[in-house]
């Protein structure tokens, strides 16, 4: 990614904060990805208008009866029989209208989760490292699974409640409009209130639920982060220190709630059953000034006891939907922050042109910036023939890393200055790319899992193959050293075995994929010198078959590379053998290389890290 657009999305990062925003893309996150279970939505719809026009029937037979029977005093036991019979059946075939659609909204809400948390998932496998220079861990976690937990809640919410009280609410507001069209406008031009309080109380709490949410996300990254780090945390004795950040982080998490309720327990409940009585005043109310203005005949009578079963009908509903806001509202923010991380743009693939073949490398007029105007790479010229060893040296800063990114694509590289085997690096597919090109970095990342299986990492790779590239990286004596040799589990990040053990699985696994290029990146650094030898004789064993280019601290692990490179402050300052370098009189590489001599002698065993 260029450095202006690294910047940009730098700035566009965040989830959206306008009402509007949540909204719409909390809607288009939970249509997507409820579609492919779009018939069971409907199916579910049905159920409920269903459900809804037998539960309306009820008050309409309690008025029949009070009407016809009740009031005249007509005791005709076996119509009075059919009709609570009516309203028995009625009711509990509403009741298994409901447990239908219930099944089937409940499997479209899971099913959708599930589909939103893979695609989460999939989308963060294919961001470019770009996004990972800026993105924490935690909250990325936080994302892919409390948020798209949170999207769960607006399905449950939106689906169950919200649909169920709606279609309710229209069934009772027909059966009422049906009874007495004057009396059902007094309740209705009472509903706005609801809509005015609900305004009102997102207003309020909206900001707070944001912010718990965010407060949230960093309680989870604080967790993450003191977990990864507790060697080094315990160590520089932190842990009071963090101890007090996560606190202060809880209290204000704490306080956000508290705005968010106080909201909630203020206005909302108290004002909606302010609401309730207003609307039973008002209904009674009118019956009042029927009575008075002699207008009430005793079939109204009836009428009056279905508007005070619909009155609760209809405020319940409404109760319901409000009461769900502030959980809505945090779902709301979850969804919305799902969809801003499955907006970021994921690593272009290239329509697959061209392969990897040989594995030579070219690299021509290479300049690089993270950052606009800042570049870290000048000018770099560069011909690596295939088969060859490449050492690059330099110091700190230097830029090794960042050349070595571009040439696995982590970052794109200015079109056309890195072509392998004579393609532009970015014509070759990105599968193909992956199989051809092996990585070594500096921390060897293993998986809780057996040595064979973090070899293959996942690759239709035969037991032979395992074992040769094992053979070859060095790996095989150790492994099968293990009480099930490579069928033993490695623990969590691979605890079991030393920094050189895990250094050598890791090349095995870059030599497993069989690969034209292989890069190493420090993968020397940590190791003792005694296992750095086997290293390199791993490396002197593929002399010739794979290109290796191979960044090093520790000058020894290139000193029989066929060309090093040294670079100083982006730019390429020396390139030749060990033995041309040595003889620039003032050279960064001699310069460098004595001083290790010299730090060698005091420190005889080198890194000091546990042998392999
Ligand atoms: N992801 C990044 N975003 C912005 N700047 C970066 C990034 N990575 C590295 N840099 C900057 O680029 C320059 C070169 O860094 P690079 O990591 O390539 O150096 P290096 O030679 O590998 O150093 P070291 O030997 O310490 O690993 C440094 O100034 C560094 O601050």
């Amino acid at each position: 990614m260029p450095a202006e657009s690294i910047a940009a999305e730098r700035a566009a990062h965040g989830a959206p904060t306008s009402r509007r925003d949540l909204l719409g893309e909390s809607t288009r996150l939970l249509v997507r990805a409820a579609r492919p279970d779009k018939h069971h939505f409907w199916w579910a719809v049905l159920w409920l208008v269903a459900a809804a026009a037998l539960e309306a029937l009820g008050p309409l037979i309690g008025k029949f009866l009070i009407d016809h029977y009740l009031l005249p005093r007509h005791a005709a036991v076996a119509q009075i029989g059919a009709l609570l019979a009516g309203a028995l059946v009625a009711g509990m075939l509403s009741s298994w209208l409901r447990y239908l659609q219930l099944l089937r909204l409940a499997g479209l809400a899971m099913r959708s989760v599930q589909r939103v948390r893979e695609e989460v998932y999939a989308h963060v496998l294919r961001l470019p490292m770009a996004f990972f220079d800026r993105a924490i861990t935690g909250q990325l976690v936080s994302r892919v699974t409390n948020d798209t937990e949170a999207v769960k809640t607006l399905y449950v919410q939106v689906l169950f409640v919200m649909l169920d009280s709606v279609i309710v609410l229209v069934g009772a507001a027909i059966a009422m409009l049906w009874l007495d069209w004057r009396l059902m406008l007094a309740v209705l031009v009472l509903l706005p209130a609801v809509v005015v309080i609900v305004a009102v109380y997102q207003r309020l709490s909206a900001p707070a639920v944001t912010r718990t949410r965010e407060l949230r996300s960093e309680l989870n990254a604080q967790m993450a982060e003191s977990i990864a780090g507790m060697p080094v945390l315990q160590a520089a004795n932190a842990t009071d220190r963090f101890r007090g950040r996560f606190a202060g982080l809880n209290e204000s998490h704490y306080a956000s709630r508290q705005v968010e309720l106080r909201a909630n327990a203020w206005l909302l409940r108290p004002m909606l059953d302010l609401l309730n009585v207003v609307l039973l005043a008002a209904v009674i109310g009118m019956f009042g000034l029927r009575i008075q203005g002699g207008a009430l005949g005793t079939i109204e009578v009836g009428v009056l006891y279905a508007f005070v079963s619909y009155i609760a009908r209809v405020v319940e509903p409404l109760t319901q939907i409000t009461m769900q806001f502030s959980q809505l509202q945090q779902a709301m923010v979850g969804a919305a922050r799902v969809h801003t991380l499955l907006k970021e743009a994921e690593t272009p693939e290239a329509p697959p042109q061209a392969e990897v073949r040989e594995g030579g490398i070219r690299i021509e007029q290479l300049t690089f910036a993270y950052q606009p105007g800042r570049p870290v790479l000048h000018d770099v010229d560069l011909t690596i023939a295939p088969g060859s060893f490449w050492g690059i040296v330099g110091h700190t800063g230097s830029g090794k890393s960042t050349l070595l990114s571009l040439l696995l694509r982590f970052y794109p590289a200015p079109a056309g200055s890195i072509r392998i085997d004579g393609a532009p690096l970015d014509q070759i597919g990105e599968d193909h790319l992956r199989d051809r090109v092996g990585l070594v970095p500096q921390e060897p990342f293993l998986l809780a899992a057996t040595a064979r299986e973090n070899i293959t990492m996942g690759r239709p790779i035969s037991e032979a193959q395992v074992e040769a590239a094992a053979r070859a990286a060095q790996a095989h004596d150790f492994i099968l050293g293990l009480e099930r040799g490579y069928d033993t589990p490695l623990g969590e990040g691979g605890a079991r075995l030393s920094v050189g053990q895990k250094q050598l699985i890791a090349i095995a696994r870059a030599l497993a994929g069989d690969p034209r290029i292989l890069f190493l990146d420090e993968a020397t650094a940590n190791i003792d010198s005694e296992t750095e030898q086997v290293v390199q004789r791993a490396l002197a064993s593929l002399r010739g078959k794979v290109t290796i280019v191979a960044i090093a601290h520790r000058l020894s692990t290139v000193r029989e590379a066929d060309t090093i490179v040294v670079l100083n402050h982006g730019r390429v300052a020396e390139l030749g053998t060990h033995d041309a370098l040595m003889q620039v009189g003032g050279g960064i590489y001699r310069r460098l290389y004595e001083l290790q001599q010299l730090e060698d002698q005091d420190e005889p065993d080198g890194a000091g890290s546990e042998s392999a």
